[in-house]
Parts: structure tokens; sequence; C-alpha cells
């Protein structure tokens, strides 16, 4: 968990005020005389926000100035404006710096929704819930089969008149083995799982492990192993390619049983098909073995109800307007149902289902494409049927405005600093690693010696969640995302679109050059002992009221201090509108014409700041060092 949440727990801010002091905070008062008053009310209970507050409001309901609030963002990295709308989490973490407690108003319609998401997917205790089909995910190193092993599935189960006919890609399809139903995500591979996964959105009951007899495990086999360990997914391996003369059963499954997944025959707990996707031999055997494994866990929803289901796909269609599938998970979705998706909604007009046909009804685990959405929703997105237009519109406008708030914010993912800190609050007994290294000799070396680590302390552990050789790819940022797990680099680097992926998640990524730095960083981590952190230290904020070209092409402004002082010995950020345009050092920082080391709050002074061309009026200028923190849990 990210240690906003964390915070915002610590400031007993998660609890939600149901109905709890009407309308969220706004409109609060400015003098400081009444945020004094505010104040005061503050302390006879938490004050209540709304899920999204624009900075403003938040300092106003907190009794905080508005240039406090946007300097403990900014401590967090996050450049506010007075009229940015900030999530409640952020909000909360930052009441919770000037010891205030706050806490959430929901709007009762939303209150409600979320409740009914939960209570209609706990099918537990539902005495309306029947068995269900079960959703199959493919899986697989590339070109060992996956999509050859789709479309097998998909001809074999197709009742002969219908054969041609069925070609309709709509992100999953179904097939009928024994009079039963199964279920097969479209998407091979394991990006796409996690990608969901990623996004909370987990749909998939069983994991279909395609690994060619003739090559064995590889890289994407071990991967595709530790997504679906990570997700608790149960496996199933489907050997393929037997109809090569180089298939080698017996060494696969030898190597199976090596990377921790042992077959049935072996003693283990993986059940394990030879097929022939090209040939169509042993389809059966893996269906069957499907139901197999779905009747142990016993998969039920009740379809007697309105329907929640998962986006798997969403596109615009010239002609038909936003098209998506869902996977209806409980419930049933019938035509003239008005549903919200994620941030957007509609009344269904029209469903469509694998086969290109009209539907007037979609049963759990049964995937159509829905027409007449006003929007297109994103992958990941939950499907909620709804009482009527006006609630769906007033959730999907609730939960847009989240979104916008939450993407501005960032959600911050584990970082190693954090680790600790979430062990002792019992969130996580372990600290969860995506491990990836050059070469496999110093992979398992690493894993050797992390595993020594385990032994050694009984209350906290290292987890391995995915150990891999090769660079650092999106698809392990996906999984960390996914898993509340930090990345460790040996040797490797991320590539672009995993650089890209963990910065937008926030996702920690470390790297290292010699093994025993990156042992001790994890042992410190575990035990609480953490290097010195370097932080950034804010030593105030000035304005600039006048600008000044000098001959050296560099602009000198005057400055006058708002807050704090500025130093001579700082770095400056030049912000314009809430962003950062530039970050330099001071050249020279004076005082009518003598330089000066600081000038205090409510002075003008004169700043020239290194390679700095573009400035103007209006302008703020935060001046900051860093210094290194000893770490202190
Ligand atoms: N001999 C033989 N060839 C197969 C079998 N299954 C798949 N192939 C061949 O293996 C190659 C890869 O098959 P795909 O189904 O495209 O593999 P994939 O895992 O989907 O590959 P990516 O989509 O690239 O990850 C193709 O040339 C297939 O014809 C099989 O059972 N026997």
């Amino acid at each position: 968990m990210s240690q906003h949440n964390r915070r915002t727990q610590r400031g007993g801010g998660r609890g939600r005020a149901r109905g709890r002091g009407g309308a969220p905070a706004n409109g609060g008062p400015r003098s400081p005389q009444q945020a004094e008053g505010r104040r005061a009310a503050v302390l006879s209970g938490p004050v209540v926000l709304g899920s999204v507050v624009t900075v403003g409001e938040l300092a106003d309901a907190i009794g905080v100035s508005p240039i406090d609030v946007i300097k403990t963002l900014m401590a967090r990295g996050i450049m506010a404006s007075i009229n940015q709308q900030v999530d409640f989490e952020t909000a909360a973490s930052v009441a919770e710096e000037f010891g205030i407690e706050v806490e959430e108003h929901v709007p009762e319609v939303v209150q409600q929704a979320d409740q009914d998401i939960e209570t209609r997917r706990d099918e537990g205790d539902d005495p309306g819930a029947v068995p269900r089909p079960p959703v199959v995910t493919i899986m697989g190193h590339v070109d060992h089969g996956k999509t050859k092993l789709l479309d097998a599935i998909r001809q074999t189960n197709v009742a002969a008149g219908e054969a041609g006919g069925i070609t309709q890609h709509i992100g999953a399809y179904q097939v009928e083995v024994q009079g039963r139903k199964i279920t097969f995500l479209d998407t091979p591979g394991h990006e796409a799982f996690t990608a969901m996964r990623a996004r909370g959105a987990q749909v998939t009951d069983i994991a279909v492990l395609v690994v060619a007899a003739d090559d064995g495990v590889m890289p994407q086999t071990r991967e595709a192993i530790s997504h679906a360990r990570a997700a608790d997914v149960p496996l199933i391996v489907a050997l393929n390619k037997i109809d090569l003369p180089a298939a080698n059963p017996d060494r696969v499954k030898q190597q199976l049983a090596e990377v921790g997944v042992i077959p049935e025959e072996y003693g283990g707990d993986v059940p394990v098909v030879e097929i022939s996707a090209k040939e169509r031999l042993g389809i059966d055997d893996l269906l069957e073995m499907i139901l197999l494994v779905a009747d142990l866990q016993e998969l039920k929803a009740n379809p007697n109800k309105p329907a929640i289901g998962v986006i798997i796909e969403a596109k615009v269609d010239r002609g038909r307007g936003p098209v998506a599938t869902a996977l209806i998970q409980s419930g049933t979705l019938k035509v003239r149902d008005v549903v919200v998706v994620g941030a957007t909604w509609g009344r269904v007009r029209a469903m469509v289902d694998d086969r290109g046909r009209r539907v007037r009804r979609a049963e759990p685990a049964m995937p159509v494409e829905i027409l007449g959405l006003l929007d297109v929703p994103e992958a990941g997105d939950i499907l909620q049927a709804v009482e009527d237009e006006k609630t769906a519109r007033t959730l999907a406008e609730e939960r847009a405005r989240q979104r916008r708030a939450e993407a501005f914010t960032e959600t911050r993912v584990v970082k190693l600093d954090d680790a600790f800190a979430q062990l002792e609050e019992g969130e996580t007994r372990e600290l969860r690693v995506v491990l990836k290294a050059d070469v496999q000799g110093s992979l398992e070396a690493i894993q050797g010696t992390l595993a020594k680590l385990n032994e050694e302390s009984e209350s906290v552990g290292v987890s391995v969640v995915h150990a891999g050789t090769g660079a650092i790819s999106e698809s392990d940022v996906n999984l960390a995302v996914a898993s509340n797990a930090i990345i460790v680099g040996f040797n490797v680097r991320p590539d672009a679109a995993a650089k890209r992926a963990a910065d937008a998640a926030g996702v920690d990524i470390r790297f290292y050059d010699i093994i025993y730095q990156l042992v001790d960083d994890i042992k410190s981590a575990m035990s609480g002992l953490l290097s010195p952190e370097v932080r950034q230290v804010t030593d105030g904020y000035a304005e600039v009221r006048q600008t000044f070209r000098l001959p050296s092409r560099e602009v000198a402004a005057g400055l006058y201090v708002l807050d704090g002082k500025a130093t001579r010995n700082s770095r400056v950020r030049v912000l314009r509108n809430g962003a950062v345009i530039y970050d330099g050092v001071v050249s020279s920082l004076k005082r009518f014409k003598d330089d000066v080391r600081e000038v205090q709050a409510g002075y003008e002074c004169g700043l020239v700041v290194e390679g700095l061309t573009d400035i103007q009026v209006g302008d703020q200028i935060e001046f900051y060092h860093t210094e290194q923190v000893a770490r202190t849990l």
C-alpha cells in the first residue's frame, strides 16, 4: 500500500462519513481569524472533505494558508496551483501534516454503488448463486502456439452448421464442452492479464500455460508462471507441438519441476496435458481438465440480479459509436439496462455475442459487445447496471472527477524506503520484489542470498514475485504494480516503455551492480535501518515582480520574498501556473547593490539564476536545498 494510504489511515481519514456534515467543504473562511475559528472547530472532530477538493478548498477547510498546502504538496513532488483539484487521499495526507484529521464525504449514491459492487460480487453467501463457467487466459512463450491453440479450441467446438460464421473478434469467446461452457479471453499472454490486474480487475479463473514440447521452459514461460502465481490463479500446462519429432515431453516436465511447477505425475498439483494445436490432438482432454479444475474452485454467480462486469476491450466504431466488450461477472445484463462503466454510462441499445449474433441477455461469464455507451471506457473498467439514468450520470461524473484528480496526484506505489514502515503496521508482512539481472548466474546468486535472509527473520520476509534475465520491461512494471512490489535490477536497465510506465505508476526501481549492496539495501529495508535518504528541503518562496535582461542574455528578476527566505546557496525552481519550468543554481542574490547570503520574507531582492533566460512577472520561485536524512523509523 502506498505511503499516502498509510498516512491517511493513520490520520483516521479513510473513514467514510455517510451523509455526515452535508456537502463537501467549500466556500470556507478566508480571514486568518476565521481560519483560527475553523482550526478550533477541528479539535472537536474530523473535518469533512469531498472525494475531490481544490487546493483552496482544502486550505480553507483545515484552516491553513493555501501557500502552506501548496508547499506540502510540493514536498511530495506535486506541483499544484490553488484551483487544482486533488483526490481525498492526497488531501488527507496534507491535513495530517498539520495534525488535522479529515473524513471523506462520499455522496450517498456513490457509497451505495460501491457497496452494491461488493455485495453483488460476494457470491459466497448468496443462496441464489449457481455454478458459472470458468474464465480462462492462455499464456506462454512467443511462438509456443497460444494463438493456434485459441483457434483450435474455437473451431473444434462450433456446431457444424455454424462453422465459418464465427470469426467475430470481441476479445473473448465461449465454447461448449459436455454441455458446459468455458470462456476464453482472446488476447493471449500475461501482459494483458497483468495490465488488467494492475487496474484492479481480475477476471481470470484459470491460466493455461502453453509450453512447446520441442523448446521447453523459456523466459516468458517463467514470467507467465510468476504472473499467474502473483494473481493466485491455478495453472494447467498445455504441452504443445507433441506432433513434432523433436518433442520431448519428459524433458519439459523436468524443467517445469525445476521452476517450481510440479506436474501431477511427479506428485505435484499442476495438471499437464499433451496437445498439438496444429493437429488438433488432445484439445478435448485439455478442455475436460479445465472443467475439472473449475469444479474444484466451485465458481458461482447469481444470474438473477442486476449485472456487474468488467470491460475487456473497447473502441469507437465508425457507424456504431462507442463499442465495449464486457465480461459479465454476476447478474444478468439485458438490453435497455442503464449501466455505469468506469467514468461513462449509457443505456444498452444492443448486445452482440462472440458469433456476431444479436442477444437480449448476457449471463455470468458471458462476453458481449455492448452498444449505447456515451463514451469509450477503458479495459479493466467495471460495468454496473443501475436503477436509472440520473444515478448513472451522477456516478459517472463523480468517477470522472475522481480520475482527473487521481491522475494529477498519481498513485504512488511501494518505495523501498517505505517498506519497513508498512511491515511495521502489519499491512505487508513481506517486501515483494521483482528481480531482473543480466545473467542467470547472478540471478541465482541473488535469490540464494535473499532466501537466506528469510531464514534469519521470522516476522518479516522478502518474497521474489518474479525473477528473470534481461531488461526491465513494461510487463515487469505492471507486475510490480499489481503485486505491490518494488523492482530491483542487477546490471540491467529498463527499456523506454518500462521507464515511462514506472514513472507514471510511481514504481520504485533500484539499480545495482554489486550483489552485496543490493542485499544490504534489502536487508536494511527489512530491518528498518535504511541508508540515508536524500531529501529536498524548501527554504522559501518568492514572487517575480520585475525582470531585467543582462548583457549575458541571462535575466535578472526583482523578487518579493513571500515565505521563508531566499538563500544564496540554494537551488531554485521557477514555477509558472503550478508547473516547474526551470530548475537551476543561484548565481547571484542581491539586496540593492550588495551581494547577500539570504533575504527574509517581506523583503525585496534581485536574483540571477545560472542559464535562466525565460522568466516572467508573476512566476514563483521556490528556493530549496537537498540534504541527507538518516532514516529513523
Ligand atoms: N508442429 C506444430 N506447430 C505448431 C503447433 N502449434 C503452433 N504451431 C506453430 O508454431 C508457430 C507459432 O504459433 P502461434 O500460435 O502463432 O504462437 P503464439 O504463442 O501465439 O506466438 P506469439 O503470438 O508470437 O506469442 C506457428 O508457426 C504455428 O503454426 C503444433 O501443435 N504443432
